[in-house]
């Protein structure tokens, strides 16, 4: 009977110690769930039906005590720097604690309003003593076509706690009410990506990284010179054109937004899980914003068709720690399309091109068709995995990344 004997503190810490917190949350949850990994009776599509929107609950959850909800207006240039700032000092960092996601104000205003999005999604916490934001979750509405069918869904992202709030179990509260919003716009599946392992990924994603000043990148400890090599030898292994080679490789204007729709639809319908996107999605996606994204295509000289498109977007880490440096200028690639151009030649365009706009690193994904080109344009592979989750909508097996063609901020 007495609680604080010695085998019911031993139970607990082996509770704990077992299915941490995170898993008792997701096993309360719409998602795949370990256990039925392989359980093939299951049908893939749909976990739970949408609940009538009277039932959704009205109002939000309720928060500890000092704190309260707030929705971040992202018009908004103040609001957009406190998001900024919270991010830049409490958002994902490496393991090692030497780099943090820098997102820039003008990537968050153009990430989180896409055609279509909702404001009462950009959910904030303040405290309300100081009124300081102290944490953060966003959903953003977009069409995901799964297999043959297309879902509205909601793309969850850059929750963040404040440092000095962690194991509050704020998260899975944010989780919740992100979810009780999405719900009032009648939506009923999401997807979101995670460092780490929850129930259950669709797929795992490595990050590859191709050095674009290598001397920086060993400077600040992102790699480290190789066995046998000098720097000078690691510089030269490294060098690039000054130019890309391809004829017609060209910045992507406002008049090619129909052709890279027709291109990029088509590329995109052979994987298993990808971005319905249209015209409108491709205009605010892809059309070049300085210092966010950036595009290029390949107009043929002889027809002026657009036959290839290449894109990337500007993610800077802050470099914690380094006496020569603050930032790292990081280049994450997005959507490719080669039909005439090979990928290889395209994306050494596309390494060109970024290493000509002063990036020290371009990172890719090994989704898509990637896998073809990492090895050979001297990407090498990085330390993060990336792990994609749907809400509510079960993958009967999970996909290869290649299937991927989803490329989440
Ligand atoms: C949809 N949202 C995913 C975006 C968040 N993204 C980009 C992300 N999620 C987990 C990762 F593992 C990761 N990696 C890029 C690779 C990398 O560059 N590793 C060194 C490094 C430099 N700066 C940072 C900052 C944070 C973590 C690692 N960092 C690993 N990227």
């Amino acid at each position: 009977k007495d609680d604080s004997s010695l085998e019911t503190i031993v139970r607990k810490i082996q509770d704990s110690m077992t299915l941490s917190k995170k898993h008792k949350f997701w096993e309360t949850q719409p998602v795949g769930q370990f256990k039925d990994i392989g359980d093939t009776s299951l049908p893939e599509g749909l976990i739970e039906p949408p609940t009538p929107l009277f039932e959704v609950k009205q109002e939000p959850y309720n928060l500890p005590s000092p704190y309260e909800w707030t929705t971040c207006d992202m018009d908004s240039e103040d609001t957009c720097t406190e998001v900024y700032n919270l991010l830049k000092n409490n958002y994902v960092e490496d393991d090692e604690n030497m780099f943090r996601f820098n997102y820039s104000k003008e990537f968050l205003s153009w990430a989180l309003r896409p055609p279509g999005y909702y404001k009462s999604w950009h959910i904030g916490v303040r405290a309300k003593a100081s009124k300081k934001l102290v944490a953060f979750i966003t959903g953003i509405p977009a069409r995901i076509r799964v297999r043959d069918e297309v879902v509205r869904m909601a793309e969850i992202n850059f929750l963040c706690v404040h440092k000095k709030l962690r194991s509050k179990r704020l998260a899975p509260v944010m989780i919740k009410e992100v979810t009780r919003r999405v719900h009032l716009e009648n939506i009923w599946q999401a997807a979101y990506t995670a460092g780490v392992v929850l129930p259950t990924p669709i797929t795992t994603c490595q990050y590859w990284h191709r050095s674009l000043n290598p001397k920086k990148l060993i400077d600040v400890g992102f790699s480290r010179l190789g066995p046998r090599m000098t720097m000078s030898r690691t510089i030269k292994l490294y060098k690039l054109p000054d130019s890309p080679a391809t004829p017609g490789f060209r910045k992507m204007e406002l008049r090619d937004v129909p052709a890279v729709t027709r291109l990029l639809r088509n590329y995109l319908s052979q994987f298993v899980v990808s971005p319905d996107f249209d015209e409108n999605d491709v205009e605010h996606w892809l059309l070049p914003t300085e210092g966010v994204v950036d595009s290029y295509l390949v107009e043929s000289p002889e027809t002026n068709d657009v036959t290839d498109f290449c894109s990337f977007y500007t993610l800077p880490s802050s470099i914690l720690g380094n006496q020569n440096y603050s930032i790292l200028k990081a280049a994450y690639s997005y959507y490719n399309v080669s039909t005439k151009t090979p990928l290889l030649q395209l994306m050494n365009d596309a390494l060109i091109v970024a290493k000509q706009k002063d990036f020290d690193v371009f990172n890719a994904l090994d989704v898509m068709r990637n896998e073809s080109f990492l090895k050979e344009l001297k990407f090498g592979p990085g330390d993060g995995q990336l792990h994609y989750y749907l809400y509510n909508y079960r993958i009967r097996n999970a996909l290869s990344p290649s299937e991927l063609g989803l490329v989440l901020l």
